[in-house]
């Protein structure tokens, strides 16, 4: 079956500031994103990962290289255009849950639709609702539940317009290992049981191990990646950062895909 490849990062770069100030964030990192996959990438404090996702997904801009979301490069985009792309086309989860207050929890899930004046598709509705738990939850405003709950419902809204990726920025550094681990199997779920494409930052070895691949990132740079991680592996991989990252080589095109 060919895989079809939803999101791509073409020798994405990103310099804050310049001259003696210049911070490299980004050096130059390729990867590619296929339909159904849930890649998650590590790397040390500062090596670039949130760097790396925000730019891959519009919220960021790079200083080289070419982001892609089904098929479209994001810098030949407006402003405008950019704002639409990422409604409609990417879902984000943060640390943070991002929920608005004010809103029920049923009103949070699908205002990525109600901003573009759309309706949501029931059955999905349905389905994603459900498959997060929160079907008798939906008229709780966001203080009234607790903070997996809450992720839950952003999970919901990332999913709502059937993105082409879902990034999630550290969606279990906020939660205890139950609520993490309910969160890390629906992210799954997602990605197996509904092809939706998944893109994780995590510092967890254990969050990690949920994906089918994992990226290593290290001073800016994509060191290495591995297919069908264990926590195990993963953590045995971070434990040769520690002053080897430079070792090891980029190989960011080659390889598993
Ligand atoms: N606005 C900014 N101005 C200057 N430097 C920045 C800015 N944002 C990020 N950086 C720097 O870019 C590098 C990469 O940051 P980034 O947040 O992407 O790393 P990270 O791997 O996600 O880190 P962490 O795991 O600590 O969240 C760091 O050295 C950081 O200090």
């Amino acid at each position: 079956m060919t895989e079809h490849v939803v999101a791509e990062a073409e020798a994405l770069g990103k310099v804050h500031g310049d001259g003696d100030n210049a911070v490299v964030a980004l050096a130059g990192v390729s990867a590619r994103f296929t339909r159904g996959g849930f890649t998650a990438v590590m790397g040390p404090s500062g090596s670039g990962k949130s760097t790396f996702a925000h730019c891959l997904a519009g919220l960021d801009t790079p200083t080289s290289g070419t982001a892609r979301i089904g098929g479209v490069d994001l810098g030949s985009l407006s402003e405008r255009e950019l704002t639409r792309l990422r409604r409609e086309r990417v879902g984000f989860v943060f640390q943070s849950y991002n929920l608005l207050p004010t809103l029920t929890a049923w009103e949070n899930v699908v205002l990525p639709l109600s901003l573009a004046d759309e309706e949501p598709e029931q059955a999905w509705a349905d389905l994603v609702v459900g498959a997060m738990g929160l079907s008798d939850r939906l008229d709780h405003r966001p203080a009234q539940l607790s903070g997996g709950q809450q992720q839950r419902v952003a999970c919901a809204r990332a999913l709502i317009t059937r993105p082409d990726l879902v990034v999630a920025d550290e969606p279990t550094g906020n939660l205890d290992s139950r609520s993490g681990a309910r969160i890390l199997e629906l992210l799954r779920q997602c990605a197996r049981e509904w092809q939706q494409t998944v893109l994780m930052v995590t510092h967890d070895p254990i969050a990690a191990g949920y994906a089918d691949r994992v990226l290593f990132l290290a001073d800016g740079r994509l060191v290495d990646t591995m297919e069908r991680p264990t926590a195990d592996r993963v953590l045995d991989r971070m434990r040769g950062f520690d002053g080897h990252a430079d070792t090891v080589p980029q190989d960011g095109r080659r390889g598993a895909f």
